[in-house]
C-alpha cells in the first residue's frame, strides 16, 4: 500500500514530506475549506513541497462537460502533466466526464465511493483510483473495511488496472485493516499519519538503547 497525505494543510505538509515516504496529496473542497486558501495556492504550495508526486485535485462542476473542463483547466494550469488526476465524483454526470477525460489522456480519481458497484462501473469508465470512504461507511452502519476488500478483490479477479485509494479515516486500526485486505494506496490526514508509526514500546526501547550505548561509541 502507498501513502498519499490527505490536507491542504501547507505546515503540516512540509513537516511530513520530510521523512514520510509519502507519493502524493489530495484535496477536496472542504479540505480547501478548511486550509483557509484558494485553490490556486493551496495547489500551488502542494506542488512546490511535492514535487513530482501526484496531485489530486476534486471538480467541483456537476455537468460532465463542466468537470472536463474544469480538470483540463487545473492540469494545465499547474502544469501537472502525469502527475496531475482529476477528483470526479461519482454521479451519472461523473461517469461521463471519467470516460471523456480519459480518452484526452487525463488521469482520474472517482471519489465518494460507498459501494463496490459505484466502484466498479468507475473502473470500467476509467478511472485510475477509485477512493471509497471508510469512516463515512461505519458512521452509517455500514462496513467500510468490507467494501474496500470487496473492491480490491474485484480489480484482481477481473484484472483491472484502477487501484483503491482508500479514504475517510479516524482511526490507525482502520488503516491497518485496509492494507490487510490489500487496498494498494490509502490518503490519510497528517494526524492519522503521524500517529501511524508511533509506539511506546519504540520510545521506551529508544531510550534504553541511548541510556545503554553511552560512552561505548568511541569511532567518531
Ligand atoms: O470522511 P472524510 O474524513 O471527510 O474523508 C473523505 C475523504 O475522501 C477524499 O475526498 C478522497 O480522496 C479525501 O480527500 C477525503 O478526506
Amino acid at each position: 500500500m502507498i501513502y498519499l497525505a490527505d490536507t491542504a494543510d501547507i505546515q503540516a505538509l512540509k513537516d511530513l514530506y520530510d521523512f514520510f515516504p509519502l507519493t502524493g496529496v489530495t484535496t477536496n473542497p472542504t479540505i480547501l475549506k478548511q486550509s483557509g486558501l484558494k485553490l490556486s495556492e493551496a495547489i500551488q504550495n502542494i506542488i512546490d513541497i511535492v514535487g513530482r508526486g501526484s496531485v489530486h485535485v476534486q471538480v467541483m462542476s456537476n455537468k460532465a462537460e463542466e468537470m472536463v473542463k474544469e480538470a483540463k483547466t487545473y492540469k494545465s494550469y499547474f502544469n501537472l502533466g502525469d502527475n496531475f488526476y482529476a477528483k470526479i465524483p461519482i454521479s451519472i454526470e461523473g461517469y461521463k466526464a471519467m470516460r471523456i477525460l480519459k480518452d484526452a489522456g487525463v488521469n482520474v480519481t472517482a471519489t465518494a465511493i460507498f459501494t463496490q458497484q459505484q466502484a466498479l462501473v468507475a473502473s470500467r469508465a476509467g478511472a485510475d483510483f477509485v477512493a471509497p470512504y471508510v469512516s463515512r461507511l461505519d458512521n452509517i452502519s455500514s462496513h467500510g473495511i468490507e467494501v474496500v476488500g470487496d473492491i480490491v478483490k474485484n480489480t484482481k479477479e477481473f484484472k483491472l488496472d484502477t487501484k483503491v485509494l482508500a479514504a475517510s479515516f479516524k482511526t490507525v486500526d482502520q488503516i491497518h485493516r485496509v492494507s490487510m485486505a490489500g487496498a494498494q494506496s490509502a490518503t490519510i490526514n497528517p494526524e492519522l499519519l503521524f500517529q501511524l508509526i508511533k509506539h511506546p514500546m519504540t520510545d521506551i526501547s529508544i531510550a534504553q538503547f541511548e541510556k545503554d550505548g553511552e560512552g561505548l561509541y568511541n569511532i567518531f
